[in-house]
């Protein structure tokens, strides 16, 4: 039976700073008891800032970074080193500081393909998600995906999480992974995780700010249509977080 837990938090840096020091915490909390730790991070806004808040963090000291793996919950689908992939923000904002000074290893950080034509990239959203199902499947625990301590989701004002948007076909895609055309948020194409695949983490967190989100954060805890608010079906097996700001928990009954 999955918990789930609504934090509120007073503003767009309190909540990064929490987030942040909850990932870091998580990650202690797991290598108490298990080696590697699997945590699947987030692009946008809010998502960048917690992995910022952690690099700054004098508690990143106390994870065994070599232990840990990296994946992603989606990507924009961009050539390698593009500003606006998700990749390359987080290795800017934590990843690449990890790898240089704190154990963790390039072979554990494991980005979705890159638009291209050369190793390891994808001509298209498809090919990518069909190699970043086989890069899961390559450190499945079980069946077919990593055991995933901790999933780090943002939410859009639309309700959508990774990119899984409403009203669209990648919402009830088969197996882990999807190629998405057509989306709403700027670039059009992206590779996601699927619901199947984020429902097989342990902990789900969606972290949103700003009163943009609250319309739609107040809908997916009102447990509203996924079809609509495809957020709702953001759910961990065991736990559920969703770490707010008062601006983004304003319109909660
Ligand atoms: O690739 C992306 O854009 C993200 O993965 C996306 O799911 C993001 O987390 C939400 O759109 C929230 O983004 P903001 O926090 O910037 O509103």
């Amino acid at each position: 039976m999955s918990t789930r837990l609504v934090v509120v938090h007073p503003d767009p840096d309190v909540l990064a700073e929490a987030a942040a020091a909850r990932l870091l915490t998580r990650l202690l909390d797991v290598q108490s008891v298990r080696r590697p730790a699997h945590v699947v991070l987030t692009g946008g806004t809010v998502g960048i800032q917690t992995l910022r808040a952690a690099a700054a963090s004098p508690l990143r000291a106390a994870v065994d970074w070599s232990g840990v793996h990296v994946w992603w919950g989606d990507e924009r689908f961009l050539p390698a080193g593009d500003a606006d992939r998700n990749e390359t923000q987080a290795r800017e904002a934590l990843l690449d500081d990890l790898v240089a000074s704190s154990g963790l290893r390039e072979e554990n950080v494991h980005a979705v393909p890159a638009r291209g034509d050369g190793p390891g990239e994808a001509a298209t959203p498809e090919d990518a998600a069909t190699s970043y199902a086989a890069e899961l499947a390559a450190h499945a625990e079980e069946d077919g995906t990593p055991h995933f301590d901790v999933l780090l989701l943002g939410m859009g004002p639309d309700g959508h999480v990774a990119s899984l948007f409403p009203e669209h076909h990648a919402l009830e895609a088969p197996g882990y992974t999807v190629g998405v055309h057509g989306s709403p948020k700027p670039p059009a194409e992206r590779v996601s995780l699927t619901f199947a695949a984020i429902g097989r983490a342990e902990e789900v967190w969606v972290v949103a700010a700003g009163s943009e989100k609250a319309e739609q954060a107040a809908a997916a805890l009102a447990d509203g249509p996924m079809t609509e608010v495809p957020a709702v079906r953001a759910v961990g097996h065991h736990r559920t977080l969703w770490l707010l700001d008062a601006a983004a928990a304003s319109a909660r009954g």
